[in-house]
């Protein structure tokens, strides 16, 4: 099978291409194909004729988003556009990621396939458009919402947390924004099961359980050793941008029914990226 990754050097592509056999993968950053090119995207289909795409590219500064919609709109809607209506004319399977932040936070339970997103901010607007585009333009798609991604890079809150923690004894983590974080690993591992199980349509690809960033904070800070006094705050402590939902906790038992396993905890993911080096 022919795998064309593209956003080749963001931290879940760097993670495919880790686990993948490189003579099937033809990786594609930025640089070689801005996804928000139509022209540039279906030469790439059809020059490379892979069998599956997926699609790593996107534009993740969601507090960048609230004053340069545009940017985030190219690429996270109109790009995502242009690689289904490619992958159609060449009947490739699509594998496309949202995320937890296109619903709006205020259900209090986890959300589940068939809740209605309703974003509450312009990143989450870009994603959501991108889903609209995706399952308007092709059926031949694997639309996976995750949530809180870390693995090896640096657009993470475990990368982020870390350098906070170098600068400052006491950290201040807001305790009333809950989602679940998912290692890069586990998105890979679930994403190459369910292309070879032949699943299609929407799914939501997160660790089990789920967490506070505060919480997160202390077990993953106290789990590499670090010993800053974390306090916990809200987020209107801090003056961000961007709104972020309170409980954006998405249920992923539509997943794990499908493929008949169980995913592992987001302690689990943070313990095995811990072990690996935190690389
Ligand atoms: N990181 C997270 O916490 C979460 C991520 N997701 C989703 O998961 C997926 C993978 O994200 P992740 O690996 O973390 O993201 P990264 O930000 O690490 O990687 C995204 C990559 O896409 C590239 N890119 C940006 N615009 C374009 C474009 N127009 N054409 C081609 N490439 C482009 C970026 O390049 P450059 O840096 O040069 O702009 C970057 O290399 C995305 O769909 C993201 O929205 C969902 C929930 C949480
Ligand atoms: C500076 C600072 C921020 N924070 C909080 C405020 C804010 O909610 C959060 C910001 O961390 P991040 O930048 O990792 O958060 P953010 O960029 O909002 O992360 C999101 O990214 C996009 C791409 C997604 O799709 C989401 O699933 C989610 O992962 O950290 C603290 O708690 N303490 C601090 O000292």
């Amino acid at each position: 099978m022919k795998f064309l990754i593209t956003g080749a050097n963001g931290q879940l592509a760097r993670e495919f291409l880790m686990t993948l056999n490189t003579h099937d993968v033809i990786a594609l950053s930025k640089e070689h194909l801005d996804i928000s090119n139509p022209n540039a995207v279906s030469n790439a289909i059809s020059q490379h004729k892979p069998d599956v795409v997926l699609n790593c590219a996107a534009y993740n500064s969601v507090d960048r988003a609230e004053d340069d919609f545009d940017s985030a709109f190219r690429t996270n809607a109109i790009g995502v556009r242009n690689l289904a209506t490619a992958c159609k004319m060449h009947n490739t399977l699509i594998v496309h990621y949202s995320t937890d932040y296109v619903f709006d936070g205020e259900k209090n339970d986890f959300y589940t396939e068939e809740d209605k997103p309703n974003p509450i901010n312009k990143y989450g607007e870009s994603k959501l458009l991108g889903e609209k585009y995706l399952t308007e333009e092709t059926d031949n798609f694997l639309l996976f919402r995750v949530s809180w991604v870390f693995g090896k890079g640096k657009q993470n809150f475990l990368y982020k947390l870390s350098e906070w923690a170098k600068k400052n004894n006491v950290l201040t983590i807001v305790c009333d924004q809950i989602s679940v974080p998912t290692y890069t690993v586990d998105i890979v591992k679930f994403t190459l099961l369910s292309i070879k199980e032949g699943l299609r349509g929407t799914y939501h690809l997160t660790n089990s359980g789920c967490a506070s960033r505060y919480e997160v904070a202390r077990y993953y800070l106290e789990k590499i050793g670090l010993t800053n006094l974390i306090l916990p705050v809200n987020s209107e402590d801090f003056h961000e941008k961007a709104n972020r939902p309170h409980f954006s906790v998405m249920s992923n038992v539509k997943l794990s029914k499908a493929l008949k396993l169980s995913i592992p905890s987001w302690k689990e993911g943070i313990e095995k990226f811990i072990k690996r080096g935190m690389k």
